[in-house]
């Protein structure tokens, strides 16, 4: 596959006129969006709104019901090999007797297209990418032995093993505490400052990110804004988009969002979602 150079003018994702439908239900509509290398686009939300469906179409896993979505140009499916992904919470069991480096070392090499490196050359890299995000210390350790944010880490670095141009994180904070929350998207915003990978980051959770975000991609039922969070996190905005009357304040340089059917800068409960820190230590 073509090499594709870092900054050739392509944006990195572009929709146009895009829409995404179960059946006759219609997630979200009328999405007009580029991605540019290096952005920091962050996807917010309420429960269903279709922010994980975005993801979906963005991996080449859920196709469009309308309007077209590339990825560096050309059918988001041929584009794969150019995507890290970070997923949701992903059930623990099966890999809990993987080492750090067996998770990474598949990042690697789970790539059908991907360069063929000699068994050193693979093993140089992997402890290359276990060191640029902080994972060394553990490269050994079976990851059901590993709390939530180191785990967490090295998700990461299988993401970043094929050096992507776009990382699609899909809530990767959930169930971190603060001081794991800042590592993990500190470590994302190093590595797209230093390599320009375009990073498209779902959350319900805005403040940890805030500071990294150039823009927003705010969905809802019935509508969905695209801008600055300055632009978009606005009592008017949001009041416009949901319908009804919403509240959103700065307070010490946090936002909070108040009388929305369900506050995106509070992290709400999933009660149907395997949490993989369940019976593991966090
Ligand atoms: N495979 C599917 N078939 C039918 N409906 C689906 C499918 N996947 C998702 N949906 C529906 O599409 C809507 C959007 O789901 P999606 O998971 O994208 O939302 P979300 O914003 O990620 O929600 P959450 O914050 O709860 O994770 C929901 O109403 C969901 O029930």
């Amino acid at each position: 596959m073509t090499p594709i150079p870092r900054q050739d003018g392509t944006p990195v994702v572009a929709l146009r006129a895009a829409a995404l439908s179960y059946g006759d239900r219609e997630v979200w509509s009328d999405l007009e969006l580029d991605v540019r290398s290096g952005e920091f686009l962050a996807v917010l939300g309420p429960n269903g709104a279709g922010k994980t469906s975005f993801v979906r179409a963005l991996l080449g896993r859920q196709p469009l019901s309308a309007g077209t979505l590339t990825v560096l140009g050309r059918p988001a499916r041929q584009a794969a090999r150019h995507i890290g992904y970070v997923p949701q919470q992903a059930a623990l069991s099966a890999q809990a007797m993987l080492r750090a480096r067996d998770l990474v070392r598949f990042g690697i090499d789970g790539h059908r297209f991907g360069p063929r490196l000699r068994t050193g050359g693979i093993r140089r890299r992997v402890d290359e990418i276990l060191e640029s995000v902080g994972a060394s210390a553990y490269a050994d350790v079976p990851l059901g032995m590993l709390s939530g944010g180191e785990r967490q880490r090295v998700r990461i670095g299988q993401a970043l093993a094929t050096d992507p141009r776009l990382l699609l994180c899909d809530e990767p904070l959930l169930s971190l505490d603060l001081n794991h929350q800042r590592a993990v998207t500190e470590l994302i915003d190093a590595r797209r400052r230093s390599h320009g990978t375009a990073v498209v980051f779902v959350t319900h959770e805005i403040n940890p990110v805030l500071g990294m975000v150039d823009r927003v991609l705010y969905l809802a039922r019935g509508g969905h804004r695209v801008g600055t969070p300055d632009e978009v996190l606005t009592s008017e905005s949001l009041s416009r988009l949901y319908g009804t009357r919403v509240d959103v304040v700065r307070v010490g340089g946090r936002v909070v969002v108040a009388g929305a059917p369900d506050e995106t800068a509070t992290p709400p409960h999933h009660p149907g979602r395997l949490d993989e820190t369940d019976g593991v230590r966090a």
